[in-house]
């Protein structure tokens, strides 16, 4: 295998699963911020002006060391996949295949042992064998993440409907609902993101190839966030509405974090050996969400703020306080009212008003450039993680559907559930629990 990056991050420190490791520009110590930078606060790698500057120094006629946007690095192989608490990155693809007529587990098992041993070589900067397209040959990871998911589907094409999750039955419809059956659901699932477009096209171009002639491309969809070092002082991402989105998440932190996010390890024991294959691992909630941004940027300013409930310079609550002062619902304004409205977006999703339940957001922004109306096709590909869909999303969308004042500005186009196994041992591949269990 070649190494494509030309500096030594072969050396740098490895840390847990979760945790991205760095190569640190000559003269630039790697900076590590904790706090509300990136969607869940779980080690945002934030790069500022010092390293492209240092990226810029050739020493001795050595290349040039990559930024540390560019060497950041996930491990592909752990007990969890990566692309769940891992900082959304500033590109993404989010991409479905179908299992072609024919091909049943057998070929299914080949293609997750291919797309993890490409994924692997990718995360860790390394070309794969035959790779021949060169397209990322100069860049580093970039903050890489490839993760894969199984869709209800998947079970019946490969006989395997007695190990589906009952975690996976098909979400309820909502009211507001103007769901693409082609542009939904979908035999398998792949989370592509990385810090740099290239790097992330090159793995979705790479794996699409390597589907060959066993799953066919059902529907893509790309997104965005920031890029890193895009502004002064670590921040939480903002949306196209322009809101500040991100800053209730549940933290790694936190106690109740796992339960809310990963399937335990003994589910065996609550939920039958049939799905002891999940353990270690989530269900990816996937939603196009096309924002009405056309009626939305009409609004004055104060009905936006509390139409969501926290104020938009800077995300602090409308109960007071700042970004991360926690919001008080009970709060009462001198004129006897809510600081947060009734049906504020906070107040409604919040887990107080749906006993508890909570998940992962973990959004890409979308962009697809105008509809024949003149109105942007533009949104939020909305990606939320949980250990159980009935727990995490579908109480707390049912509730929003009923009463939130932002669903007037919002369109639900697209919408699919995956189960997303846990990770995988090296030489091993992701599902390999499943398809050979
Ligand atoms: C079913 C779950 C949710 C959907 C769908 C959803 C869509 C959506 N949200 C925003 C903007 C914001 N959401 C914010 C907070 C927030 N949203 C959800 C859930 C869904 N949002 C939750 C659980 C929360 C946290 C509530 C809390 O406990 O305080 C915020 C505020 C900042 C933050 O905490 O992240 C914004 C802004 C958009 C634009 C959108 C659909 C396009
Ligand atoms: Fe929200």
């Amino acid at each position: 295998m070649a190494d494509t990056t030309g500096t030594k991050t072969a050396g740098s420190p490895s840390g847990p699963s979760s945790e991205p490791s760095a190569a640190a520009p000559a003269g630039v110590s790697r900076r590590r911020l904790l706090g509300t930078a990136g969607a869940v606060g779980a080690g945002a790698l934030v790069v500022g002006a010092g390293a492209g500057a240092a990226g810029a120094q050739a020493v001795g006629g050595r290349p040039d060391p990559l930024t540390s946007i560019g060497s950041t690095k996930y491990p592909f192989h752990g007990p969890r996949q990566a692309g769940i608490v891992q900082p959304a990155q500033a590109h993404a693809h989010l991409v479905a295949f179908d299992l072609a007529p024919g091909s049943g587990r057998k070929a299914a098992a080949a293609l997750l042992r291919r797309w993890s041993a490409t994924a692997a070589d990718l995360m860790s900067g390394e070309t794969p064998r035959d790779d021949d397209l060169g397209i990322a040959l100069d860049a580093g990871p970039s903050a890489l993440t490839v993760t894969f998911g199984f869709g209800h589907s998947f079970f019946d094409r490969t006989g395997l409907t007695d190990r589906r999750p009952a975690a996976l039955e098909p979400l309820p419809s909502f009211s507001a609902d103007a769901l693409d059956p082609k542009r939904s659901d979908g035999d398998l699932w792949i989370q592509i993101g990385s810090d740099d477009a290239l790097v992330a096209f090159h793995a979705l171009r790479l794996l699409q190839r390597k589907a060959g002639e066993t799953a066919r491309l059902r529907w893509q969809m790309n997104g965005f966030n920031r890029t890193p070092g895009a502004t002064s002082h670590p921040a939480t991402g903002r949306n196209l509405m322009g809101q500040i989105d991100g800053t209730n998440n549940p933290k790694p932190s936190d106690a109740a974090f796992d339960k809310h996010v990963f399937v335990p390890d003994g589910r065996d024991a609550a939920a039958g050996p049939a799905e002891a294959w999940m353990a270690g691992g989530s269900y990816a909630v996937v939603r196009r969400i096309r924002m009405l941004l056309d009626s939305w940027d009409h609004l004055s300013l104060e009905r936006q703020e509390r139409i969501i409930g926290r104020r938009k310079s800077d995300g602090a609550p409308l109960s007071g306080g700042s970004e991360t002062t926690p919001v008080d619902l009970q709060k009462v304004g001198p004129d006897g009212a809510l600081a947060i409205a009734g049906d504020a977006h906070i107040r409604v999703a919040s887990p107080a008003s749906n006993r508890g339940a909570a998940m992962l957001r973990r959004p890409f922004s979308y962009h697809d450039g105008f509809r024949d109306d003149g109105a942007p096709d533009a949104g939020l590909l909305f990606v939320c993680w949980q250990a159980d869909p009935m727990k995490g999303f579908v109480p707390v969308q049912r509730k929003l559907d009923r009463g939130d004042g932002l669903s007037r500005f919002l369109s639900h186009e697209a919408s699919a559930l995956f189960a997303v196994p846990g990770g995988c041992a090296e030489g091993e591949y992701v599902g390999q629990r499943l398809l050979e269990g």
